[in-house]
Protein backbone atom coordinates (compact mmCIF):
# COMPACT_ATOMS: atom_id res chain seq x y z
CA UNK A 1 0.00 0.00 0.00
CA UNK A 2 0.99 3.71 -0.40
CA UNK A 3 3.36 3.98 3.11
CA UNK A 4 5.40 1.26 1.36
CA UNK A 5 5.95 3.69 -2.06
CA UNK A 6 6.21 6.46 0.04
CA UNK A 7 9.32 4.55 2.05
CA UNK A 8 10.67 3.05 -1.26
CA UNK A 9 10.69 6.94 -2.64
CA UNK A 10 12.65 7.98 0.45
CA UNK A 11 15.31 4.95 -0.13
CA UNK A 12 15.40 6.13 -3.95
CA UNK A 13 16.77 9.66 -3.30
CA UNK A 14 17.91 8.94 -0.13
CA UNK A 15 15.52 11.39 1.98
CA UNK A 16 16.36 11.53 6.16
CA UNK A 17 13.43 10.13 8.20
CA UNK A 18 14.02 12.50 10.97
CA UNK A 19 14.25 16.14 10.04
CA UNK A 20 17.14 16.81 12.78
CA UNK A 21 19.06 15.01 10.18
CA UNK A 22 17.56 16.81 6.89
CA UNK A 23 20.73 19.06 6.35
CA UNK A 24 22.94 16.16 6.35
CA UNK A 25 20.81 14.12 3.83
CA UNK A 26 20.46 17.29 1.72
CA UNK A 27 23.97 17.15 1.61
CA UNK A 28 24.61 14.19 0.73
CA UNK A 29 22.20 14.53 -1.83
CA UNK A 30 24.39 17.92 -3.45
CA UNK A 31 27.17 14.75 -4.56
CA UNK A 32 25.18 12.87 -6.24
CA UNK A 33 24.79 16.19 -8.98
CA UNK A 34 28.16 14.55 -11.37
CA UNK A 35 25.78 11.58 -12.05
CA UNK A 36 22.97 13.38 -13.89
CA UNK A 37 23.21 12.74 -17.62
CA UNK A 38 24.79 15.37 -19.77
CA UNK A 39 22.15 15.40 -23.05
CA UNK A 40 18.81 12.84 -23.33
CA UNK A 41 20.62 10.94 -25.93
CA UNK A 42 23.02 9.74 -23.10
CA UNK A 43 20.05 8.18 -21.29
CA UNK A 44 18.69 4.74 -23.11
CA UNK A 45 14.92 4.67 -23.93
CA UNK A 46 12.87 3.40 -21.70
CA UNK A 47 9.25 1.17 -22.69
CA UNK A 48 5.90 2.39 -21.26
CA UNK A 49 5.31 -1.07 -19.64
CA UNK A 50 8.96 -0.12 -17.67
CA UNK A 51 7.37 1.99 -15.12
CA UNK A 52 4.21 -0.06 -15.16
CA UNK A 53 3.47 -0.38 -11.60
CA UNK A 54 0.24 -1.35 -9.57
CA UNK A 55 -0.72 -1.09 -6.14
CA UNK A 56 -3.50 -1.95 -3.60
CA UNK A 57 -4.88 -0.06 -0.63
CA UNK A 58 -6.73 -2.79 0.70
CA UNK A 59 -9.67 -0.83 2.78
CA UNK A 60 -11.36 -3.66 2.38
CA UNK A 61 -9.45 -6.18 4.75
CA UNK A 62 -7.60 -3.71 6.98
CA UNK A 63 -10.28 -1.81 9.11
CA UNK A 64 -7.08 0.14 10.79
CA UNK A 65 -6.42 1.66 7.51
CA UNK A 66 -9.91 2.32 6.52
CA UNK A 67 -9.85 5.00 9.60
CA UNK A 68 -7.26 7.22 7.91
CA UNK A 69 -9.69 7.45 4.66
CA UNK A 70 -12.93 7.65 6.01
CA UNK A 71 -14.98 10.39 6.18
CA UNK A 72 -17.89 11.40 8.59
CA UNK A 73 -20.20 10.36 5.54
CA UNK A 74 -19.09 7.13 5.57
CA UNK A 75 -17.44 7.55 1.94
CA UNK A 76 -13.83 7.78 0.97
CA UNK A 77 -11.89 11.23 1.99
CA UNK A 78 -11.05 12.51 -1.78
CA UNK A 79 -8.27 14.55 -0.36
CA UNK A 80 -6.16 11.00 0.70
CA UNK A 81 -6.56 9.58 -2.96
CA UNK A 82 -5.04 13.47 -4.40
CA UNK A 83 -1.90 12.63 -2.34
CA UNK A 84 -1.60 8.44 -2.60
CA UNK A 85 -1.94 9.73 -6.67
CA UNK A 86 0.97 11.95 -6.08
CA UNK A 87 3.19 9.63 -4.71
CA UNK A 88 2.32 7.01 -7.11
CA UNK A 89 2.93 9.42 -10.23
CA UNK A 90 6.52 10.34 -8.68
CA UNK A 91 7.35 6.57 -7.99
CA UNK A 92 6.02 5.96 -11.58
CA UNK A 93 8.57 9.08 -13.00
CA UNK A 94 11.34 7.26 -10.90
CA UNK A 95 10.60 3.91 -12.80
CA UNK A 96 10.95 5.42 -15.81
CA UNK A 97 14.68 7.37 -14.67
CA UNK A 98 15.82 4.46 -13.21
CA UNK A 99 19.32 3.45 -13.84
CA UNK A 100 20.56 -0.05 -12.39
CA UNK A 101 23.87 1.34 -11.69
CA UNK A 102 23.47 3.89 -9.22
CA UNK A 103 22.48 3.50 -5.80
CA UNK A 104 20.46 6.43 -5.49
CA UNK A 105 18.85 8.68 -8.40
CA UNK A 106 20.32 11.72 -8.52
CA UNK A 107 16.79 13.30 -9.87
CA UNK A 108 14.62 15.61 -7.55
CA UNK A 109 11.51 14.55 -9.43
CA UNK A 110 8.80 17.31 -8.64
CA UNK A 111 4.82 17.77 -9.69
CA UNK A 112 4.10 20.35 -11.60
CA UNK A 113 0.91 19.84 -12.98
CA UNK A 114 -2.35 17.58 -12.30
CA UNK A 115 -3.62 17.98 -16.06
CA UNK A 116 -6.75 16.54 -15.07
CA UNK A 117 -8.97 13.83 -13.21
CA UNK A 118 -12.00 12.68 -14.69
CA UNK A 119 -14.03 10.89 -12.43
CA UNK A 120 -15.80 7.92 -13.50
CA UNK A 121 -17.88 7.41 -10.72
CA UNK A 122 -18.59 9.52 -8.20
CA UNK A 123 -19.13 7.39 -4.80
CA UNK A 124 -15.31 5.92 -3.77
CA UNK A 125 -16.92 2.55 -0.71
CA UNK A 126 -14.73 2.85 1.89
CA UNK A 127 -14.68 -1.10 2.80
CA UNK A 128 -13.82 -1.86 -0.91
CA UNK A 129 -10.39 -3.07 -1.83
CA UNK A 130 -8.97 0.08 -4.24
CA UNK A 131 -6.13 -0.37 -7.13
CA UNK A 132 -4.24 1.89 -8.61
CA UNK A 133 -2.24 1.19 -11.82
CA UNK A 134 -0.50 3.65 -13.98
CA UNK A 135 2.59 4.19 -16.32
CA UNK A 136 4.48 6.94 -18.10
CA UNK A 137 2.98 7.87 -21.36
CA UNK A 138 4.95 11.09 -22.69
CA UNK A 139 7.89 12.82 -21.82
CA UNK A 140 9.38 15.60 -23.59
CA UNK A 141 13.25 16.88 -22.56
CA UNK A 142 12.85 16.77 -18.73
CA UNK A 143 9.14 16.27 -18.13
CA UNK A 144 7.09 13.41 -17.61
CA UNK A 145 3.33 12.74 -18.36
CA UNK A 146 2.21 9.85 -16.01
CA UNK A 147 -1.29 8.79 -16.39
CA UNK A 148 -2.85 6.47 -13.59
CA UNK A 149 -6.28 4.69 -13.33
CA UNK A 150 -7.86 3.49 -10.06
CA UNK A 151 -10.71 1.13 -10.04
CA UNK A 152 -12.57 -0.58 -7.13
CA UNK A 153 -14.04 -3.73 -6.37
CA UNK A 154 -17.75 -4.24 -6.17
CA UNK A 155 -18.30 -8.10 -6.12
CA UNK A 156 -15.65 -10.50 -5.32
CA UNK A 157 -13.81 -10.31 -8.56
CA UNK A 158 -14.42 -7.41 -10.65
CA UNK A 159 -12.58 -3.95 -10.49
CA UNK A 160 -14.66 -1.15 -11.72
CA UNK A 161 -13.35 2.23 -12.90
CA UNK A 162 -13.98 5.19 -10.39
CA UNK A 163 -11.11 7.73 -11.78
CA UNK A 164 -8.55 8.47 -14.57
CA UNK A 165 -5.69 10.71 -13.94
CA UNK A 166 -2.89 12.67 -16.11
CA UNK A 167 -0.15 14.24 -13.97
CA UNK A 168 3.10 15.66 -15.01
CA UNK A 169 6.21 15.47 -12.99
CA UNK A 170 9.46 17.27 -13.74
CA UNK A 171 12.98 16.65 -13.21
CA UNK A 172 15.66 18.77 -11.27
CA UNK A 173 18.92 18.32 -10.47
CA UNK A 174 19.79 17.13 -7.01
CA UNK A 175 19.16 20.35 -5.13
CA UNK A 176 16.02 21.31 -7.09
CA UNK A 177 17.78 23.93 -8.52
CA UNK A 178 17.90 23.47 -12.49
CA UNK A 179 15.87 21.21 -14.97
CA UNK A 180 17.36 17.83 -15.61
CA UNK A 181 17.15 15.30 -18.57
CA UNK A 182 15.09 12.27 -18.22
CA UNK A 183 15.21 9.00 -20.87
CA UNK A 184 13.37 9.13 -23.53
CA UNK A 185 10.88 7.15 -24.19
CA UNK A 186 10.38 4.01 -26.76
CA UNK A 187 6.31 3.30 -27.86
CA UNK A 188 5.68 -0.69 -28.85
CA UNK A 189 2.98 -1.27 -30.82
CA UNK A 190 -0.40 0.75 -31.66
CA UNK A 191 -1.73 1.23 -28.17
CA UNK A 192 1.50 2.88 -27.01
CA UNK A 193 1.58 5.08 -30.24
CA UNK A 194 -2.00 6.28 -29.29
CA UNK A 195 -1.16 7.09 -25.91
CA UNK A 196 2.21 8.95 -26.99
CA UNK A 197 -0.04 10.99 -29.81
CA UNK A 198 -2.17 12.27 -27.19
CA UNK A 199 0.31 12.83 -24.69
CA UNK A 200 1.75 15.33 -27.50
CA UNK A 201 -1.52 16.74 -27.95
CA UNK A 202 -1.85 17.67 -23.97
CA UNK A 203 1.38 19.56 -24.45
CA UNK A 204 -0.10 21.89 -27.19
CA UNK A 205 -3.14 22.01 -25.49
CA UNK A 206 -1.65 23.11 -22.32
CA UNK A 207 0.75 25.61 -24.47
CA UNK A 208 -2.15 26.98 -26.15
CA UNK A 209 -4.14 27.57 -22.63
CA UNK A 210 -1.67 29.84 -21.21
CA UNK A 211 -1.08 31.92 -23.73
CA UNK A 212 -4.95 32.51 -23.99
CA UNK A 213 -4.83 33.13 -20.28
CA UNK A 214 -6.96 36.02 -19.27
CA UNK A 215 -4.09 37.44 -17.18
CA UNK A 216 -2.24 38.03 -20.02
CA UNK A 217 -5.05 38.66 -23.45
CA UNK A 218 -8.43 40.43 -23.25
CA UNK A 219 -11.44 37.53 -23.52
CA UNK A 220 -12.91 36.58 -26.62
CA UNK A 221 -15.96 38.27 -28.61
CA UNK A 222 -17.76 35.96 -26.81
CA UNK A 223 -16.89 35.99 -23.03
CA UNK A 224 -16.92 39.97 -23.51
CA UNK A 225 -21.08 39.58 -24.46
CA UNK A 226 -21.62 37.12 -21.47
CA UNK A 227 -19.60 39.52 -19.38
CA UNK A 228 -21.46 42.77 -20.24
CA UNK A 229 -24.91 40.55 -20.44
CA UNK A 230 -23.99 39.88 -16.49
CA UNK A 231 -23.26 43.27 -15.88
CA UNK A 232 -26.68 44.64 -17.43
CA UNK A 233 -28.82 42.03 -15.96
CA UNK A 234 -27.21 43.52 -12.27
CA UNK A 235 -28.45 47.07 -13.46
CA UNK A 236 -31.20 49.20 -11.08
CA UNK A 237 -34.51 49.44 -13.30
CA UNK A 238 -35.23 52.37 -11.08
CA UNK A 239 -32.37 54.71 -10.89
CA UNK A 240 -30.38 53.19 -14.37
CA UNK A 241 -26.90 54.35 -12.91
CA UNK A 242 -23.89 52.76 -14.09
CA UNK A 243 -22.96 52.36 -10.12
CA UNK A 244 -26.07 51.07 -8.78
CA UNK A 245 -25.95 47.18 -9.02
CA UNK A 246 -28.67 44.83 -7.41
CA UNK A 247 -28.28 41.33 -7.09
CA UNK A 248 -30.94 39.42 -9.21
CA UNK A 249 -32.95 36.37 -7.63
CA UNK A 250 -31.29 33.01 -6.86
CA UNK A 251 -28.33 34.82 -7.17
CA UNK A 252 -24.78 35.30 -4.94
CA UNK A 253 -22.32 37.63 -5.51
CA UNK A 254 -18.48 36.25 -5.84
CA UNK A 255 -17.74 38.35 -2.82
CA UNK A 256 -19.97 36.46 -0.44
CA UNK A 257 -18.68 32.97 -2.10
CA UNK A 258 -15.33 32.69 -0.38
CA UNK A 259 -13.71 30.81 1.94
CA UNK A 260 -10.71 30.92 3.44
CA UNK A 261 -7.79 29.10 5.68
CA UNK A 262 -4.45 29.06 6.98
CA UNK A 263 -1.55 26.30 7.04
CA UNK A 264 1.15 26.05 9.07
CA UNK A 265 3.69 23.79 6.93
CA UNK A 266 5.16 21.42 9.76
CA UNK A 267 8.12 19.11 8.66
CA UNK A 268 5.83 16.29 9.51
CA UNK A 269 4.18 17.09 5.87
CA UNK A 270 7.78 17.26 4.25
CA UNK A 271 7.92 15.17 1.14
CA UNK A 272 11.25 13.68 0.10
CA UNK A 273 13.20 16.82 -0.72
CA UNK A 274 11.95 18.65 2.66
CA UNK A 275 9.69 21.03 1.11
CA UNK A 276 6.17 20.24 1.47
CA UNK A 277 4.72 17.55 -0.05
CA UNK A 278 2.82 18.41 -3.20
CA UNK A 279 -0.55 15.61 -1.74
CA UNK A 280 -0.63 17.59 1.14
CA UNK A 281 -1.16 20.62 -0.75
CA UNK A 282 -3.89 19.45 -2.83
CA UNK A 283 -5.83 17.45 0.10
CA UNK A 284 -6.01 21.14 2.20
CA UNK A 285 -7.03 22.66 -0.84
CA UNK A 286 -9.68 20.21 -2.35
CA UNK A 287 -11.23 20.09 1.60
CA UNK A 288 -11.75 23.81 1.52
CA UNK A 289 -13.10 24.01 -2.12
CA UNK A 290 -15.45 21.02 -0.99
CA UNK A 291 -16.44 23.13 2.39
CA UNK A 292 -17.22 25.79 0.11
CA UNK A 293 -18.91 24.18 -2.72
CA UNK A 294 -20.92 22.30 0.51
CA UNK A 295 -22.05 25.85 2.38
CA UNK A 296 -22.72 27.33 -1.29
CA UNK A 297 -25.03 25.32 -2.73
CA UNK A 298 -26.32 24.26 0.70
CA UNK A 299 -26.07 20.26 -0.01
CA UNK A 300 -22.81 17.63 0.39
CA UNK A 301 -21.56 18.03 -3.28
CA UNK A 302 -19.87 15.34 -5.30
CA UNK A 303 -16.72 15.76 -6.93
CA UNK A 304 -17.10 15.65 -10.77
CA UNK A 305 -13.67 16.62 -12.15
CA UNK A 306 -9.81 18.56 -10.99
CA UNK A 307 -8.10 20.07 -13.61
CA UNK A 308 -5.01 22.08 -14.09
CA UNK A 309 -3.71 22.33 -10.23
CA UNK A 310 -0.19 23.92 -11.21
CA UNK A 311 2.31 23.46 -8.98
CA UNK A 312 3.82 27.06 -9.53
CA UNK A 313 6.46 27.46 -6.48
CA UNK A 314 7.66 24.84 -4.42
CA UNK A 315 6.07 25.65 -0.55
CA UNK A 316 9.20 25.36 2.10
CA UNK A 317 9.20 23.76 5.73
CA UNK A 318 7.31 26.41 8.09
CA UNK A 319 6.02 28.42 5.44
CA UNK A 320 2.56 30.24 6.36
CA UNK A 321 0.56 29.24 3.76
CA UNK A 322 -2.80 31.09 2.71
CA UNK A 323 -5.37 29.32 1.36
CA UNK A 324 -8.40 30.89 -0.77
CA UNK A 325 -10.97 29.23 -2.23
CA UNK A 326 -13.77 31.34 -4.90
CA UNK A 327 -17.30 29.93 -6.21
CA UNK A 328 -16.07 31.18 -9.75
CA UNK A 329 -18.73 29.61 -12.13
CA UNK A 330 -21.96 27.94 -11.74
CA UNK A 331 -24.30 26.16 -13.90
CA UNK A 332 -27.19 24.13 -13.19
CA UNK A 333 -26.12 22.03 -10.40
CA UNK A 334 -22.33 22.34 -11.12
CA UNK A 335 -20.16 24.29 -9.09
CA UNK A 336 -16.49 25.53 -10.29
CA UNK A 337 -14.37 26.57 -7.57
CA UNK A 338 -10.83 27.85 -7.85
CA UNK A 339 -8.41 27.95 -5.08
CA UNK A 340 -5.50 29.99 -4.66
CA UNK A 341 -2.66 29.09 -2.18
CA UNK A 342 0.23 31.92 -1.24
CA UNK A 343 2.66 32.05 1.30
CA UNK A 344 2.66 34.58 3.44
CA UNK A 345 6.11 35.74 5.26
CA UNK A 346 5.30 38.05 8.18
CA UNK A 347 8.17 39.45 8.31
CA UNK A 348 8.68 41.35 5.38
CA UNK A 349 5.27 41.07 4.31
CA UNK A 350 5.27 39.34 0.98
CA UNK A 351 2.95 37.44 -0.94
CA UNK A 352 3.80 34.82 -3.35
CA UNK A 353 1.51 32.62 -4.96
CA UNK A 354 2.58 28.69 -5.19
CA UNK A 355 -0.46 26.69 -6.70
CA UNK A 356 -3.70 27.27 -8.16
CA UNK A 357 -6.81 24.57 -7.58
CA UNK A 358 -9.42 24.43 -9.68
CA UNK A 359 -12.55 21.57 -8.79
CA UNK A 360 -15.95 21.18 -10.53
CA UNK A 361 -18.81 19.77 -7.98
CA UNK A 362 -21.86 18.69 -8.48
CA UNK A 363 -24.99 19.24 -6.10
CA UNK A 364 -28.11 17.18 -5.88
CA UNK A 365 -29.87 20.39 -7.20
CA UNK A 366 -29.59 23.10 -8.92
CA UNK A 367 -27.63 26.04 -7.32
CA UNK A 368 -28.13 29.91 -7.07
CA UNK A 369 -25.98 31.96 -9.79
CA UNK A 370 -23.07 32.97 -9.03
CA UNK A 371 -22.32 37.10 -10.24
CA UNK A 372 -19.49 39.20 -10.50
CA UNK A 373 -19.12 42.65 -9.72
CA UNK A 374 -16.31 43.61 -10.56
CA UNK A 375 -13.88 43.77 -14.13
CA UNK A 376 -11.29 41.25 -12.05
CA UNK A 377 -14.37 39.00 -10.65
CA UNK A 378 -15.81 38.96 -14.24
CA UNK A 379 -12.26 37.24 -15.55
CA UNK A 380 -12.46 34.84 -12.77
CA UNK A 381 -15.94 33.40 -13.94
CA UNK A 382 -14.97 33.49 -17.43
CA UNK A 383 -11.66 31.54 -16.56
CA UNK A 384 -13.68 29.31 -14.03
CA UNK A 385 -16.50 28.78 -17.27
CA UNK A 386 -13.30 28.05 -19.50
CA UNK A 387 -12.35 25.32 -17.25
CA UNK A 388 -15.80 23.80 -16.59
CA UNK A 389 -15.95 23.83 -20.10
CA UNK A 390 -13.19 21.57 -20.40
CA UNK A 391 -14.39 19.54 -17.50
CA UNK A 392 -17.71 19.07 -17.87
CA UNK A 393 -18.58 19.33 -21.59
CA UNK A 394 -16.32 17.82 -23.31
C1 LIG B 1 6.87 11.87 2.71
C2 LIG B 1 6.86 11.06 1.50
C3 LIG B 1 6.26 11.79 0.38
C4 LIG B 1 6.62 11.06 -0.87
C5 LIG B 1 6.06 11.74 -2.04
C6 LIG B 1 7.09 12.50 -2.72
C7 LIG B 1 6.39 13.44 -3.58
C8 LIG B 1 7.34 14.43 -4.11
C9 LIG B 1 6.59 15.26 -5.09
C10 LIG B 1 6.18 16.53 -4.46
O1 LIG B 1 5.63 16.61 -3.43
S1 LIG B 1 6.62 17.89 -5.34
C11 LIG B 1 5.93 19.23 -4.41
C12 LIG B 1 4.96 19.96 -5.22
N1 LIG B 1 5.57 20.52 -6.38
C13 LIG B 1 6.39 21.56 -6.31
O2 LIG B 1 6.70 22.08 -5.26
C14 LIG B 1 6.89 22.10 -7.63
C15 LIG B 1 6.84 23.59 -7.61
N2 LIG B 1 7.15 24.12 -8.93
C16 LIG B 1 8.41 24.28 -9.36
O3 LIG B 1 9.37 24.06 -8.64
C17 LIG B 1 8.57 24.76 -10.76
O4 LIG B 1 7.44 25.46 -11.19
C18 LIG B 1 8.83 23.60 -11.75
C19 LIG B 1 10.12 22.90 -11.36
C20 LIG B 1 7.72 22.59 -11.79
C21 LIG B 1 9.00 24.16 -13.17
O5 LIG B 1 9.93 25.19 -13.13
P1 LIG B 1 10.28 26.02 -14.45
O6 LIG B 1 9.03 26.52 -15.10
O7 LIG B 1 11.37 26.98 -14.11
O8 LIG B 1 10.90 24.87 -15.33
P2 LIG B 1 11.57 24.93 -16.74
O9 LIG B 1 11.15 26.15 -17.49
O10 LIG B 1 13.02 24.68 -16.51
O11 LIG B 1 10.91 23.69 -17.47
C22 LIG B 1 11.26 22.39 -17.07
C23 LIG B 1 10.27 21.43 -17.71
O12 LIG B 1 9.03 21.52 -17.02
C24 LIG B 1 7.97 21.67 -17.94
N3 LIG B 1 6.93 22.43 -17.27
C25 LIG B 1 7.08 23.47 -16.44
N4 LIG B 1 5.90 23.91 -16.00
C26 LIG B 1 4.97 23.12 -16.56
C27 LIG B 1 3.55 23.06 -16.51
N5 LIG B 1 2.86 23.92 -15.81
N6 LIG B 1 2.93 22.12 -17.22
C28 LIG B 1 3.62 21.23 -17.95
N7 LIG B 1 4.96 21.23 -18.03
C29 LIG B 1 5.63 22.16 -17.36
C30 LIG B 1 8.61 22.40 -19.10
O13 LIG B 1 7.89 22.18 -20.29
C31 LIG B 1 9.95 21.68 -19.16
O14 LIG B 1 9.78 20.38 -19.74
P3 LIG B 1 10.60 19.88 -21.03
O15 LIG B 1 12.06 20.08 -20.70
O16 LIG B 1 10.26 18.42 -21.12
O17 LIG B 1 10.12 20.67 -22.18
Amino acid sequence: CFSLVRNRLREIVGASTNWSDHQQAMAERVSLSSMLAKSQNDLPAKRMKDSYLEVHLPLGSEPQLREKYLTFHNTVRFGRILEDLDSLAVLISYSHTYNAALKRSPLSIVTALVDKIDMRQHIIYPDCDIKFTGHVTWVGKTSIEAKMHMSQVHTLTSYAPVLDATFVMVARDPENKRAAFVNPLKPEGPEDEKLLQEGEANKSRRVDLSTASLLKVAPTDEERKIVHSLFLNTLDTKTVSFRSRVLPPNSVWMEDAKLKGLEICHPQERNIFNRIFGGFLMRKAYELGWANACSFGGCRPSLVAVDDILFQKPVEIGSLLLLSSQVCYTQGKYIQVRVHSEVFDPLSRQHNTTNVFHFTFTSDRDVPNIIPNTYGESMLYLDGKRHFNQTVEN
